[in-house]
């Protein structure tokens, strides 16, 4: 955000009143000169003056971020993963409440240290009266999704910048807060807000869930396989049976148009099947969605019911003792039709279950987790609890309580009642330890000894607690480099990998086809096709993200598309074919280099390659071990599609 010009202030204020003078608002949308109306007229805010937004005060900060505490809990971790799915340095993810303070922001260090000069910044209030026309402000007015771009912002100042922002309901319906990405770029901005869109989803049904922990909660959709993913219908139901609050695709699926519609009934006046009946069922099918038909039209769905979280921890019938890990996964299930991985899969089944550890390795993406869980569900272990622990994710300080837990009052801080820790969550089914390569070489021998003796002792205690569980643990690193480099304990990495079996990236795998059409229409909640070009960018797409990227990618094509045939135009701009280098008569992306003809395949192929070689300062080592290839064939490649081995000035 620089300081325009007196002058860029005079042209820009100069175009509001023209604009807004003009007949019919020619030349900006109505919803931009709608909200000018309302900053002139409404908050009498002028538009040559100097803005700076109001900046609580930390204690009023503190006020308003206790008021929001569960929102900001719920929205924080799904935040971040939007700003990595987005990708973008210049740009921040910014969670502002009803009031427009900004409560919550994840960004880049760098921008966040610039913007955060001019005001944009948390505990700043970027309401439209406060601010005027902006993304934030401008969607608590509305109540809807808004993109406010550059020259659309009532203050000069803020012309730089283009935001995107929706709102976020709680479990009442009501706007509770608004989900916004700023940034320079004027692109993406659709696929920002398809995006936002569902990050606020996953936001408001994290509430729900956190709002209502006494109730039962039911999730169901008309298609089995939709059931835990984003589309599905989720109701949150009482004990005695009352429907207590419904997301958005419940209330779409079973047609009603509010949640107050829905709230005056009871479950078995809106399905054919009462609470407990339901529940039991969950319960006999171990969780997988069981059959239950609507009420009214007798369409049918597929539904689960749980125990309150409430209950979770209390004592209750072995087979809902964590419940939370191996019945609401949150996770889609595997695809696995390549023959190597269905050998793998076999094999590390059988060992898995005569209790030896099974090391995974493989790229970023490549669904090492997913592995991980269909080995347990295939299991003797699959009616216990399958525990994921991110070792890379968890500070230092908090992975030792994290992974054995304590005892009440062992420290301070420490939770009064104490905290069993994921190892002994996953007694009697399967403990998961992801990116095993990074847990601090102090916890490596503690972990040793519990897999040696299968015994656990939390913090601030000294009688050990019997544990059996299937261990199953994966890093993107290489073990023995870690062991060499001293920073891996060597005793531990032989005792982890009773079988080591290493998972093929997603452009080596032979069900690729299969693959993408099924998770296409897992993402589209319906059957999609896709148009001939669009089949094989897909199928010859390098995939440097693997199972993840596609996966982020067929979801935003599939709310892009509003028919049935996925377009090239559905997809983002990184996975298409550069348009600067697919014709022989176009300027190739890189001047310096002369490109023969390529087809668009080639084409996309050599943008994918140039910006791996840019991420990697051209070291081709490196760009050759990204892409799980050896150096002489990404040479051959480099020679085809005319890339020069020198950065371009
Ligand atoms: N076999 C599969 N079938 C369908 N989808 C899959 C499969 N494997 C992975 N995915 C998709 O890719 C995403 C990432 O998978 P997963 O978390 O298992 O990868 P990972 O290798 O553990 O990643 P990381 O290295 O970042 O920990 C999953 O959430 C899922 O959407």
């Amino acid at each position: 955000m620089s300081t325009p010009t007196p002058n860029a202030v005079r042209g820009h204020v100069h175009r509001i009143h023209d604009i807004l003078e003009r007949e019919g608002d020619a030349g900006v949308r109505d919803l931009v000169s709608s909200s000018w109306r309302r900053c002139l007229r409404d908050y009498q805010l002028d538009p040559s003056a100097p803005a700076f937004p109001t900046i609580l005060t930390d204690h009023e900060l503190a006020e308003r971020r206790t008021c929001a505490e569960d929102i900001i809990e719920c929205a924080k971790h799904e935040m971040t993963t939007l700003f990595q799915q987005l990708g973008d340095p210049e740009l921040a993810v910014v969670l502002v409440d009803t009031g427009g303070v900004i409560l919550h922001m994840v960004a880049a260090p760098n921008f966040s240290e610039e913007v955060g000069r001019e005001g944009f910044r948390v505990g700043a209030v970027w309401s439209e009266g406060e601010i005027g026309t902006n993304g934030m402000g401008t969607c608590l007015v509305l109540g809807e999704p808004v993109v406010v771009r550059q020259h659309e912002h009532f203050f000069a100042k803020f012309t730089g910048l283009t935001c995107s922002a929706v709102p976020i309901f709680d479990p009442d319906g009501r706007i509770v807060a608004v989900l916004d990405v700023t940034s320079r770029s004027t692109l993406m901005q659709q696929h920002s807000l398809v995006l936002l869109g569902m990050t606020a989803q996953m936001i408001e049904n994290r509430l729900i869930d956190r709002r209502h922990r006494e109730d039962y909660p039911v999730h169901f959709h008309s298609r089995p396989e939709l059931v835990y993913t984003l589309h599905e219908g989720m109701l949150v139901v009482s004990e005695d049976g009352h429907i207590r609050a419904a997301n958005r695709s419940a209330l779409f699926q079973l047609g009603f148009d509010s949640v107050e519609s829905v709230r005056a009934k009871r479950l078995d006046e809106v399905f054919q099947v009462s609470l407990d009946d339901i529940v039991s069922r969950s319960v006999r099918s171990s969780f997988h969605p069981v059959p239950a038909f609507s009420a009214g039209s007798s369409s049918r769905f597929f539904m689960v019911a749980q125990e309150p979280a409430s209950r979770a921890s209390q004592e209750r019938p072995r087979a809902l003792i964590d419940a939370e890990a191996p019945s609401r996964p949150a996770v889609p299930a595997g695809h696995f039709s390549d023959a190597r991985l269905t050998t793998q899969l076999a094999l590390a089944g059988k060992v898995v279950a005569r209790g030896i550890p099974v090391l995974l390795h493989g790229e970023t993406g490549a669904g090492k987790e997913i592995f991980a869980r269909a080995l347990h569900q295939a299991s003797p272990c699959s009616d216990g609890p399958f525990v994921a622990v991110n070792c890379a994710s968890l500070p230092e300080g908090l992975i030792e309580s994290e992974l054995f837990g304590y005892r009440a009052g062992a420290f301070t801080g420490a939770q009064r009642s104490g905290r069993r820790g994921k190892i002994l969550q996953a007694d009697r089914g399967t403990l998961f330890l992801d990116e095993i390569g990074d847990m601090p070489l102090s916890l490596q021998a503690r972990l040793l000894r519990v897999l040696d003796e299968r015994m656990i002792t939390p913090l601030g205690s000294e009688d050990p607690v019997p544990v059996e569980f299937q261990l199953v643990s994966a890093s993107h690193r290489h073990l023995p480099e870690r062991v060499a480099e001293g920073l891996f304990r060597e005793d531990l990495y032989f005792r982890l990998c009773g079988l080591e079996v290493a998972l093929p990236p997603l452009r080596e795998r032979t069900d690729r086809r299969e693959l993408i059409g099924r998770m296409l229409d897992e993402e589209a909640g319906r059957s999609m096709a896709m148009s001939r070009a669009v089949e094989t960018l897909l199928m010859d797409y390098p995939w440097p993200g693997n199972l993840r990227q596609l996966r982020h990618v067929l979801r935003t094509a599939a709310v892009l598309c509003d028919g049935d045939c996925l377009e090239m135009a559905h997809l983002p701009p990184a996975v298409r074919p550069a348009q600067s280098v697919v014709l022989g008569d176009g300027e190739p992306s890189h001047p310096a280099e002369p490109v023969r003809e390529l087809n668009p395949i080639e084409a996309n192929e050599r943008q994918v390659l140039l910006q791996l070689l840019d991420e990697h300062h051209w070291n081709v080592s490196q760009v050759a071990k990204a892409l799980g290839v050896s150096r002489n064939t990404l040479y051959r490649k480099f020679h085809r599609l005319g890339i020069e081995l020198k950065p371009p000035q």
